[in-house]
C-alpha cells in the first residue's frame, strides 16, 4: 500500500476526562477500502476517539491528518464534509424525510453536489423502507428510523471518511446487516473511501469490519 493510501490518522493523540486520562500517545490511521471497527469496554474513550477524529472537539495532544493534511490546516466546514460523523442518536430533524435528506444541498459547502431524489429512494428502499417514507414527518421518526435517514443523508453527501458511533445499533438485525451491506458497497465503490465504526455487537465487529483496533491496546 501507498502513503497515499492512508486517509484519517492520528499521530500522539491524548485526551483526559476531569483528572483521568484515557489515552495519550494514541496513533491510529485508516486506509482506502477500510472498514475499521474501534473496539474496547465502555468508558475507554471510543465516542471521545471518534469526535476527535470529527474535528468535534479540541485536540490536547497530537494531531489528526486528512490525505496527508494537518486537521488544523484545513478549513472546518470542509473537514467536516470530508469527515463524517454519525452518532447513535441522530438530532431531531424538522419537515418531511425528503426535505430533511435534501437540506444540506443548500449549504454552500456541499454547493458542488446535487441532491438526486431517486437515489434518495434507492438507498431507502434498500433499507426497506416504503416510497411514502420520504413523506414522513422527519420529527417523529423512531429511534431505528432517525438512523435509516442518518445514514442514507451521510451517504448521499459522499464524504471521504464515514465515522458511526453506534450508528445501526437501533435498528432491526435484518435491516442493520442491509446497511452493512449497502456501507460496503460504497466504501468499495470508492475511489477513496473508507470508514470507522463503533458497535457493541461482537458479532456485527467480527462480520463487517476489515480489521479490529482494541482501543485499549493503544494507550500509552
Ligand atoms: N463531555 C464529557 N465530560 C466529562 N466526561 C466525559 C464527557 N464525555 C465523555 N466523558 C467520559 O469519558 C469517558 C469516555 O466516554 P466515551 O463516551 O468516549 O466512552 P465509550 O468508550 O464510547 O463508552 P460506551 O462504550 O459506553 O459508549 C467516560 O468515562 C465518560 O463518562
Amino acid at each position: 500500500m501507498q502513503a497515499q493510501d492512508v486517509l484519517l490518522s492520528v499521530r500522539g493523540l491524548a485526551r483526559s476526562v476531569g483528572s483521568r486520562r484515557l489515552w495519550q500517545g494514541l496513533d491510529l490511521e485508516v486506509r482506502t477500502g477500510e472498514r475499521l471497527a474501534v473496539s474496547g469496554p465502555s468508558g475507554v474513550g471510543k465516542s471521545l476517539l471518534l469526535r476527535a477524529l470529527a474535528g468535534l472537539d479540541a485536540l490536547e495532544g497530537g494531531e489528526v491528518w486528512l490525505r496527508g493534511k494537518p486537521q488544523s490546516e484545513w478549513p472546518m466546514p470542509q473537514f467536516r464534509a470530508e469527515v463524517m460523523y454519525l452518532l447513535q442518536r441522530p438530532a431531531p430533524a424538522s419537515g418531511t424525510v425528503g426535505g430533511h435528506l435534501a437540506e444540506p444541498f443548500g449549504f454552500r459547502i456541499h454547493a458542488g453536489k446535487r441532491y438526486e431524489p431517486g437515489e434518495a429512494a434507492r438507498l431507502l428502499h434498500h433499507l426497506g423502507r416504503p416510497p411514502t417514507f420520504m413523506d414522513q414527518d422527519a420529527a417523529h421518526l423512531s429511534g431505528g428510523e432517525a438512523q435509516v435517514v442518518a445514514l442514507v443523508r451521510a451517504l448521499l453527501l459522499n464524504p471521504t471518511v464515514l465515522l458511526l458511533d453506534e450508528a445501526t445499533s437501533a435498528l432491526d438485525a435484518e435491516t442493520a446487516e442491509l446497511a452493512e451491506t449497502l456501507l460496503r458497497t460504497w466504501v468499495d465503490a470508492g475511489p477513496a473511501r473508507a470508514l470507522i465504526f463503533v458497535s457493541h455487537d461482537r458479532t456485527q465487529q467480527e462480520r463487517f469490519a476489515t480489521r479490529i483496533q482494541p482501543l485499549s491496546g493503544v494507550t500509552a
